[in-house]
């Protein structure tokens, strides 16, 4: 597996340190040689109506977890994105996607390896909200349909762009979608934090893989007391630190911001040989993105503006 890392870019995202707070992510990585000035342009598109679905929530008053869902629908239904439709293919060719909800109270579900949930970050909230366990992986036709949430055919989720992803990574090219897993973090009016991720994968991965997405405190974290997280990039690496529970542990026992939680922690993601980001949103605070990769897709909005950058 070929990676990029670089020196990790961490930047604390213009707003204050209360108040409604959104951000957004849809992967990071490298532009590679089918990035167009279109499909940018599309992404940024993207990017705008899952930051507005989510950041109108927070403002008519909605919990967190409510605007992560949201936003997180959006960019599961764009095609663009390694999630839901357009997720990445295994080495069998078929979409196994990964979700995870985690809301500051440590309440947390998620799921693994879906083929059919149309937007699988409804099932990680169906886990959440309607059993006890947290994680199910593989759930079967049964289990879905009792939690209520739309299913497609494997087929659904299978764009030409990931067939041809797919058919490059097998000829031995570049795994170049490996990234553009989406996730949102949230600070709603009252001040409670949440985040989500959603994700296809890593190109070519082997049927039955897990990555970092759906497991709470590697890809996905929150805790009201530090940071909601979520990450991007590859994620065995994110996995080996426990990244987002590392960021969460650095400013609650280091005493460390978390800009400086942020790089560390992407540091330590990089000495595994892997690359990518997160974004992340103290309970009190400003929001962070940080990225070792070439680049990342992001979007942020407070009551002090935001912008998206694709
Ligand atoms: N695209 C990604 O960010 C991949 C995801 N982190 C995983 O390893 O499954």
């Amino acid at each position: 597996m070929t990676t990029s890392s670089v020196s990790p870019v961490t930047t604390e995202l213009a707003g204050s340190e209360t108040g409604i707070t959104f951000i957004i992510h849809a992967g990071a990585g490298s532009r590679g040689k089918h990035s167009t000035p279109e499909r940018i342009a599309q992404v940024e598109l993207d990017l705008q109506r899952a930051l507005d679905a989510g950041y109108q929530l927070l403002e008519s008053g909605a919990p967190a977890h409510e605007a992560v869902v949201a936003a997180i629908h959006v960019m599961e239904d764009a095609p663009e994105f390694n999630a839901g439709r357009g997720a990445a293919l295994t080495s069998d060719g078929i979409a196994q996607m990964d979700a995870c909800l985690m809301t500051g109270d440590g309440e947390v579900g998620a799921v693994t390896g879906v083929s059919t949930v149309k937007n699988p970050i409804d099932a990680a909230r169906a886990v959440k909200e309607q059993t006890k366990h947290v994680l199910f992986a593989d759930p079967t036709d049964a289990e879905i349909a009792d939690w209520g949430v739309a299913t497609e055919s494997n087929e659904y989720f299978i764009t030409e762009q990931r067939r041809q992803s797919l058919a490059e990574a097998q000829s031995g090219g570049d795994e170049w979608e490996k990234h553009g897993t989406i996730g949102a973090v949230a600070r709603d009016a009252e001040g409670n934090i949440a985040a989500g991720t959603s994700t296809g994968g890593i190109t070519n991965q082997m049927h039955g893989r897990v990555g970092d997405s759906p497991l709470p405190g590697c890809g996905t974290f929150a805790n009201q007391s530090t940071v909601a997280v979520s990450c991007t990039g590859i994620g065995e690496a994110f996995i080996k630190v426990v990244a987002a529970h590392q960021v969460s542990d650095r400013v609650r026992f280091s005493g460390e911001n978390v800009e400086d939680a942020a790089t560390a922690t992407l540091d330590e993601v990089a000495a595994h040989h892997g690359d990518g980001g997160m974004i992340v949103l103290p309970a009190v605070g400003r929001g962070v993105v940080a990225y070792n990769s070439e680049m990342m897709n992001f979007g942020y909005r407070s009551a002090q503006g935001g912008k998206v950058q694709g």
